[in-house]
């Protein structure tokens, strides 16, 4: 990363890392202002001595602090290089690295090292009100470096720690670099010696971004009757109960988002198609967004196909997210075929996407950063809207469900698998965290 303090560099990275990591690279942001904390606090419990970091600390004519500074960014660059050595594909070194020189040395220390790829993304940022938020949520969210001052002290000295940035910053201009630079996240990107396939989808995804506010809700269709009779896939009607979801359907929408614009997303299905019938608005049909394929077991209940293809039913349970069906697909293919679904998501403002148990499954999961064991196994229920709002680390949700009864599809996770996941944190929110 490359910028000023207060540029969303850190909001970049989270998000970067959370798409990548969607599409199942392995990615890692290594923050340099994190290890600047944590080695202040181990040196504080150790030998008492506290280290000053305020805006002095992060001034250039400062020698000694500008040598601490340097070493911790090399200390995290060495960390992110020894991940990518151990299997990590994409590492995120998330500091200002604001000038000509700081960017040579990285240049020249990854020169060292065989396959790796070198790529600067700059985030410069002329939008006061952008800037203005960054601050206040710098100041405001409890950050370790302001923890003993009151927040006009603490965004006192970190309006002085940017001014002490802006007096060194080179924005890129070396010709040999390979860079992105994302100008009011998303209004403008320039992209320099991109190449292949995962360099192009980055630069396609912050070409996409956007911080307008805006909310994404996701509804199941309304209960189907192969819902009723407890078969998987095909293409039935809605149920009786499932029509009156529909026709309820847009009051709630409109009192939620009063006269704001929307547009809603449907599949190619029935039931999604008769669920949206409704709503007036603009709407949209994806094949993309039509139900996991469940091949050979297409149309029959659980039970059936527990009894016809017994050790498939034991695999899937095994493992859900990897296991296809026959002649069908898996969770695994689904966030592929979801891609640019995604990506549309993204450069859109309010949606509604009115869709099934396993797409929404993996939507939600890309949204929260749920891990893929988990992933299989979220609560969709039936008539029930979910509503997303995207904050600066994670998104909000609430929940909104009708009166009107449903049958309930969800199947939990069975007790022992093979492959029990770790504990992880799937909130997708992440502590606000600047630079060195
Ligand atoms: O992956 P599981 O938990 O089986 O859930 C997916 C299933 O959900 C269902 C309902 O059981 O979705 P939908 O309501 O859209 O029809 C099936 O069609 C689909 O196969």
């Amino acid at each position: 990363m490359v910028g000023l303090p207060a540029r969303g560099k850190s909001y970049l990275s989270n998000k970067l890392m959370r798409y990548l990591k969607w599409l199942e690279y392995d990615v890692k942001v290594f923050n340099v202002g994190q290890l600047r904390r944590s080695r202040a606090k181990q040196k504080r419990e150790q030998s008492g001595v506290k280290e000053d970091h305020t805006a002095s600390y992060f001034s250039h004519d400062n020698a000694e602090a500008t040598r601490l500074r340097d070493q911790l960014a090399s200390d995290s660059l060495e960390m992110l290089i020894q991940w990518l050595r151990d299997g990590g594909n994409v590492g995120i070194h998330d500091a200002t690295n604001s000038t000509v020189e700081r960017r040579a040395f990285i240049e020249q220390r990854l020169a060292k090292e065989e396959g790796m790829t070198l790529i600067f993304l700059e985030s410069i940022c002329d939008d006061p009100a952008v800037i203005a938020a960054n601050v206040a949520l710098k100041v405001n969210m409890g950050d370790p470096d302001y923890k003993d001052m009151s927040p006009e002290d603490a965004k006192r000295d970190f309006l002085r720690r940017i001014k002490e940035y802006e007096a060194v910053y080179e924005t890129i201009t070396e010709p040999h670099l390979s860079y992105f630079k994302i100008i009011n996240v998303g209004d403008q990107v320039t992209v320099c010696r991109i190449h292949g396939y995962l360099q192009s989808r980055i630069a396609f995804y912050l070409m996409n971004l956007h911080l307008k506010p805006r909310s994404i809700f996701f509804s199941r269709h309304g209960e189907s009757q192969f819902n009723l009779e407890g078969k998987i896939g095909g293409d039935s009607d809605l149920s009786e109960r499932g029509f009156r979801y529909s026709r309820a359907l847009p009051d709630l929408i409109k009192d939620n988002i009063g006269d704001a614009p929307l547009t809603v997303w449907t599949s190619t299905l029935k039931r999604t198609m008769q669920t949206a019938q409704e709503l007036p608005y603009p709407k949209l049909t994806w094949k993309s967004l039509d139900e996991l394929d469940a091949g050979v077991c297409d149309g029959m209940t659980y039970e059936e196909i527990e009894r016809a293809y017994p050790e498939d039913f034991a695999n899937r349970d095994d493992d859900k997210f990897n296991y296809r069906y026959r002649g069908g697909e898996s969770y695994r293919d689904l966030v592929t075929r979801l891609e640019p679904v995604i990506m549309e998501l993204e450069r859109q403002e309010n949606v509604l996407v009115v869709g099934h148990q396993a797409i929404l499954r993996c939507l939600y999961a890309y949204f929260h950063n749920l891990p893929q064991d988990d992933l299989p196994y979220i609560k969709i229920p039936l008539h029930t809207v979910i509503k997303l709002t995207p904050k600066a680390y994670g998104c909000d949700e609430e929940r909104y469900t009708l009166p009107i009864g449903a049958v309930d599809t969800h199947r939990p996770k069975p007790k022992a698998t093979r492959h029990a996941s770790p504990p992880r944190d799937g909130t997708g929110r992440q502590y606000y965290t600047e630079d060195a």
